[in-house]
């Protein structure tokens, strides 16, 4: 295994931000960690990374226990953080040169820089400061830095957060292609980015692990509920969907836009077809969907 994460308990204060949490990553793979904010993803890859100490469990990457050798599962991991810190003033080179130093890479500096730059696409970029440097810019030298010692593991937390959605094509880009010859554990709240890159997902939900299943599974286990969407011009209130027994969970996504969650949508779509007739409302739109990430990970995660 490339990471193996077992009984995992850390606390601030009374808080329980990650409880008993075990799971593993094996090598070469790219996997998915989901689960809604304050869910404990970024304490998780902190501890995973050596940033943080776990008040319990144990965590294994490539072998090696974080918590006895600190400074060589470094070695082996690189780590995009949630904040990417990077330092302004620097040029991306000379930022590049500091991260290298850091990791000792003496005679291979040069090359490993130019490797990097290449990879994350920042050959156009790399003569300015980071600080004029766009979002999506920003995150590639993160990635850069993160990938100069060659580690076998990259832990990125949501690497694609706050990009434009051409910078996010970009960025899954380069992840797919990093994911080709290393392990990946990525935390992302686009489900579609999830579904584009990962045969695996983990998902938690305040701090425990709810889920941890190949993607196909975890649809197949949520197919019994399908979603059915609907807009309507009008502006109805949510007990008249409360009052249809079909219907098991309503919830409204804008004026006139519900999401509605039942066993049946083709018996919840010709009773909704009557409803309308009998209410005279102007349907926009009426569609359903079996089994998609976006409905398992809410029903796995609305508690
Ligand atoms: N240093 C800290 N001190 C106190 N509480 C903290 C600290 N760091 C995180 N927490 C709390 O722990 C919980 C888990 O936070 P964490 O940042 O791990 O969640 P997350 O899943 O990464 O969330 P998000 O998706 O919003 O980034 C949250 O309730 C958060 O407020």
């Amino acid at each position: 295994m490339s990471i193996s994460v077992q009984h995992l308990t850390k606390r601030y204060g009374e808080q329980t931000a990650v409880n008993d949490l075990s799971f593993s990553v094996g090598q070469g793979e790219i996997v998915g960690f989901l689960g809604p904010n304050g869910a404990g993803k970024s304490t998780t890859m902190k501890i995973i990374t050596g940033y943080l100490d776990a008040d319990e469990g144990s965590v294994e990457v490539m072998g090696r226990r974080v918590r006895d050798n600190p400074l060589e599962t470094k070695k082996v991991i690189g780590y995009l953080p949630e904040a990417n810190p990077l330092y302004y003033d620097m040029y991306v080179k000379e930022y590049l040169h500091f991260i290298a130093d850091v990791h000792h890479l003496g005679k291979d500096t040069r090359g490993r820089i130019d490797e990097a730059i290449t990879l994350t696409g920042l050959t156009p970029e790399y003569k300015k400061t980071i600080g004029t440097l766009s979002k999506g810019y920003k995150q590639r030298v993160g990635l850069a830095a993160a990938l100069l010692h060659h580690p076998g593991v990259l832990i990125l937390d949501e690497p694609t957060s706050g990009l434009d959605p051409n910078q996010i094509i970009e960025i899954r880009e380069l992840i797919r292609n990093l994911g080709k010859n290393k392990t990946v554990l990525f935390s992302s709240h686009i489900l579609q980015e999830v579904e584009a890159l990962c045969d695996r997902v983990i998902i938690i939900n305040k701090g425990n692990l709810v889920a941890d299943a190949r993607l196909a599974e975890l649809r197949s286990a949520g197919s019994g509920k399908d979603e059915v969407t609907l807009v309507i011009k009008e502006s109805v209130p949510a007990s008249v969907f409360e009052a249809e027994p079909l219907i098991e969970q309503c919830r409204m996504k804008g004026e006139g836009h519900w999401t509605l969650t039942t066993v049946s949508s083709t018996e919840l779509k010709k009773r909704l077809l009557e409803l309308s007739l009998q209410n005279n409302w102007n349907i926009v739109s009426l569609h359903s969907e079996s089994g998609s990430l976006e409905a398992i990970f809410r029903s796995l995660t609305s508690n």
